[in-house]
C-alpha cells in the first residue's frame, strides 16, 4: 500500500550529537547513534513511501545564497566584484541584496551550511560555498550540481589528524592507525569532528573498526590534549593549528580537498525560469576572470623585416607562444619621405609565473620597450563547463 505524507522540511539535521557509545556486539563497525534536531519549517515536502518529492514554493525571483559570515564571505564578494558583479547590500545586517547586472536575481546571505540546506529544500537555486560544506550538508543529494568546482579560494582539506606523542608517536598512516591493538569495541578510537556525515563515511569506507565520534563546533584541535578524543577530523589549510596543538596528519588521511564552488539545484536549473540563464552568465564571467588572473598581457617592440619573420622569432621561444598569439602589428615611421615599418609590436599573454623568463626570452630575440599589464578577462569560445552542465541536465 502506498503511504503519502506531507511534512515540512527545511534541511538535513541542524544539529547532530552522539547519544550512545559503540555497540559492543559489532566487531567491525563505525558505530554512532546521533540525536537529531531539525530547524524550522520551509518548503513543503511530500514523502511517498520514503521518497522525497520536494515542491518549492512558487516564487518568481532566482535566489543565490552567499556566505553571510566567516572566511568565505569577503572572498566571495571580492570574486563577484572582480567579475563586475557587485552585490548591492543596503546595510550589512540585511540578509537580502541584489546584483544590478543580473536582473531577477535575489542574493540571500546565509551561513554556508544553511546555503546547502536551502538548496536541498528548494529555498535557494544557486550558492557559493566550500566543497566540504556541499558534501557534508548535501550528503550526496543528487539534486546538487557543481557548476564551477574550482573558484580558486577557500583552499583547504578535510583531514584526519592524530597526536604526535604517546601511543601515536610511530603511527604515520591510516593503515597503521587502523591496525593499532588499542581499539576494541569497549575502547574504540574516539574521533572529534564537526563533519558528522563525512567523518563516519570515510572511516567506514576505509574499513576502520571500532570508531566512535563526538562533535563540537570549533577548536577541535584541543580535544586530544583535553582527553576527550584520540583523533580529530577537521579542515586544514596552512597546518599551523595542527602544529600548534601537537597534532599531525597521516598518509591516507585526507578525506577531501576543498575550495569554493558554485553549486546549483538541478530542479531549479531545469524548472525555474531564469536560473539557467543566470548560471550561464555567472559561469562565463567566473571562467573569463579566473583564466585571466593567472596571466599578463605583454607588449614589446621588435626590429624585423616582416611580420612573419618577427612571428617566427617569437614562436621559437617556448615561453612566448601565448594563448593563440602572437599578434604582430607593424609600427610605422617615416624614413626618407616614405612610410616604412622597421619595428613590429607584438602582443602576447604570458602566465604570471613565467613573466621574468618571458621578458628574458623577448630580450634575447631583440625585444625592447616591454610593457606588462594585468588582464581582466579572457573570454574563450563556449566554456567546457557549460557544455558539461547541459549534458548533465540532459539538455
Ligand atoms: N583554515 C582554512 N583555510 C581556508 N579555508 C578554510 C579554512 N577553514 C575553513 N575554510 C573554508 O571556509 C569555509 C567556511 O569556514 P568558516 O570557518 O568561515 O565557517 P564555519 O566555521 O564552517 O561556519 P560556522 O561558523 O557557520 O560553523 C569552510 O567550509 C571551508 O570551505
Ligand atoms: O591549517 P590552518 O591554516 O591552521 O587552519 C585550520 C583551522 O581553520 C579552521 O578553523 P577556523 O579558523 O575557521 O575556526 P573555527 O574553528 O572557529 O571555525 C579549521 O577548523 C582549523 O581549526
Ligand atoms: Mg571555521
Amino acid at each position: 500500500m502506498s503511504v503519502v505524507r506531507t511534512i515540512f522540511l527545511q534541511c538535513p539535521p541542524a544539529s547532530i550529537s552522539p547519544i550512545s557509545s559503540p555497540s559492543s556486539s559489532s566487531s567491525n563497525c563505525v558505530s554512532v547513534k546521533f540525536s537529531v534536531s531539525c530547524c524550522s519549517v520551509a518548503s513543503p515536502v511530500t514523502v511517498v513511501n520514503g521518497n522525497v518529492d520536494r515542491k518549492p514554493y512558487e516564487r518568481n525571483g532566482v535566489r543565490l545564497g552567499l556566505p553571510s559570515k566567516g572566511r568565505m564571505a569577503t572572498d566571495t564578494l571580492d570574486l563577484l566584484k572582480d567579475c563586475q558583479l557587485s552585490v548591492k547590500q543596503v546595510n550589512p545586517r540585511q540578509y537580502v541584496a541584489e546584483i544590478p547586472q543580473l536582473s531577477n536575481l535575489e542574493v540571500w546571505f546565509q551561513r554556508p551550511k544553511d546555503i546547502v540546506r536551502k538548496l536541498v529544500s528548494g529555498d535557494l537555486d544557486l550558492g557559493i560555498v566550500g566543497l566540504d560544506t556541499v558534501n557534508e550538508y548535501g550528503q550526496g543529494d543528487e539534486d546538487l550540481i557543481l557548476v564551477h568546482e574550482a573558484l580558486d579560494y577557500g583552499d583547504c582539506r578535510l583531514s584526519l589528524a592524530i597526536p604526535k606523542y604517546g601511543i601515536f608517536e610511530n603511527v604515520n598512516s591510516l593503515k597503521e592507525l587502523s591496525q593499532m591493538p588499542q581499539w576494541t569495541p569497549e575502547r574504540p578510537l574516539r574521533v572529534a569532528t564537526g563533519f558528522t556525515y563525512l567523518g563516519p563515511k570515510f572511516m567506514k569506507e576505509n574499513g576502520l573498526s571500532h570508531v566512535t565520534f563526538s562533535t563540537a563546533d570549533g577548536a577541535l584541535e584541543a580535544a586530544p590534549v583535553m582527553g576527550i578524543a584520540d583523533a580529530i577530523v577537521d579542515l586544514v589549510s596552512s597546518g599551523t593549528t595542527l602544529r600548534e596543538n601537537n597534532l599531525k596528519e597521516i598518509e591516507g588521511g585526507v578525506i577531501l580537498e576543498s575550495q569554493a564552488v558554485l553549486v546549483a539545484s538541478r530542479r531549479s536549473l531545469i524548472q525555474r525560469k531564469g536560473v539557467l540563464d543566470i548560471t550561464h552568465e555567472m559561469l562565463e564571467r567566473f571562467e573569463a576572470h579566473l583564466r585571466a588572473v593567472g596571466q599578463f598581457t605583454v607588449v614589446a617592440n621588435m626590429r624585423g623585416s616582416s611580420a612573419e619573420e618577427v612571428a617566427e622569432r617569437v614562436l621559437s621561444q617556448p615561453s612566448l607562444s601565448g594563448l593563440q598569439g602572437p599578434t604582430v602589428s607593424p609600427v610605422f615611421c617615416k624614413r626618407d619621405g616614405k612610410v616604412a615599418a622597421d619595428y613590429y609590436a607584438i602582443v602576447i599573454c604570458v602566465p604570471k609565473k613565467a613573466l621574468y623568463k618571458s621578458v628574458q626570452q623577448l630580450r634575447a630575440i631583440g625585444g625592447s620597450g616591454v610593457l606588462v599589464s594585468p588582464l581582466t578577462y579572457i573570454f574563450d569560445e563556449e566554456t567546457p563547463r557549460w557544455r558539461q552542465l547541459l549534458s548533465n541536465l540532459g539538455l
